[in-house]
């Protein structure tokens, strides 16, 4: 399988372009981010036009963190700053030439939250997509995000029918659906077409992919015979320095 280094977590010890030339010199497919907007994207942008590497794609802000806000996009009353972190996140994605956007819900519930995501989603997508940019929404579990208002794929699969866009699709990211849901390979395959990106760390402490409950060389297989191609996201917590983590890699690079 092809493998994008999620920066996010790996390497984030260092600034993001050298972050950037760690994942090509360990031999990642990719990159993905969280949060670059520190970064000018004209160095990121000089760091992938060195290695090659391509940016699969980055999140909107979270917010005002001494709340805290992990996102925006589902708080009825903020659509301002909702949209405003959503054209902040698509002008850097358009400057380094990232394929996707992660639109981040935040801590909400209910009814007006609903209506306040699809509303922004439905105005994320038609700013997106002629920059030919998709939108992704995730949903995150509840040891990890409690109250964060996305929760399953089901949740997730609703939205998108509502919103009704062709470019938003779900991050399908196995950990988070590993510790909400489980059954993962029948939702995954269940979820394709609806699918924009999938992510993936060992069940449930979140390191690498080579234990826990989910046997990810099983996981890797199912996604590979599902005729997936697009590099998968390697989003998990080193716990320390990343290049002593990455034996897993040649072993999934082979499946
Ligand atoms: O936490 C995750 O799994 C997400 O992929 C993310 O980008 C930030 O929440
Ligand atoms: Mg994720």
């Amino acid at each position: 399988m092809k493998l994008s280094a999620n920066l996010g977590f790996l390497w984030n010890d260092r600034p993001l372009p050298d972050a950037i030339r760690a994942a090509a010199a360990a031999g990642f497919d990719a990159v993905e981010c969280h949060w670059p907007y520190d970064v000018p994207a004209s160095e990121v942008k000089s760091a992938l036009d060195d290695t090659g590497l391509r940016m699969l794609g980055l999140n909107t802000r979270r917010g005002d963190l001494s709340v805290p806000e992990n996102g925006l996009s589902a708080l009825p009353g903020r659509e301002t700053d909702a949209r405003a972190a959503i054209d902040e996140a698509l002008s850097y994605a358009q400057a380094i030439g990232a394929g996707a956007v992660h639109v981040m819900a935040g801590f909400a519930s209910g009814a007006d939250a609903h209506a306040a995501f699809v509303a922004n989603l439905a105005y994320a997508c038609d700013q997106a997509a002629p920059l030919g940019v998709t939108i992704l929404i995730e949903p995150l579990n509840r040891h990890d995000a409690p109250g964060y208002f996305l929760v399953t794929t089901d949740q997730a699969v609703d939205i998108i029918r509502r919103v009704d866009r062709p470019n938003l699709k779900l991050m399908f990211d196995c950990y988070h659906v590993g510790r909400t849901e489980g059954d993962v390979t029948t939702r995954l395959a269940a979820l394709l077409g609806d699918i924009g990106h999938i992510q993936f760390a060992s069940v449930p402490d979140r390191g690498t992919p080579d234990h826990g409950e989910l046997n990810y060389p099983t996981v890797f297989a199912a996604i590979k015979a599902l005729g997936w191609d697009v590099p998968l996201g390697a989003e998990y917590k080193p716990g320390g320095p990343t290049d002593p983590t990455l034996g897993w890699m040649a072993e999934a690079q082979k499946i």
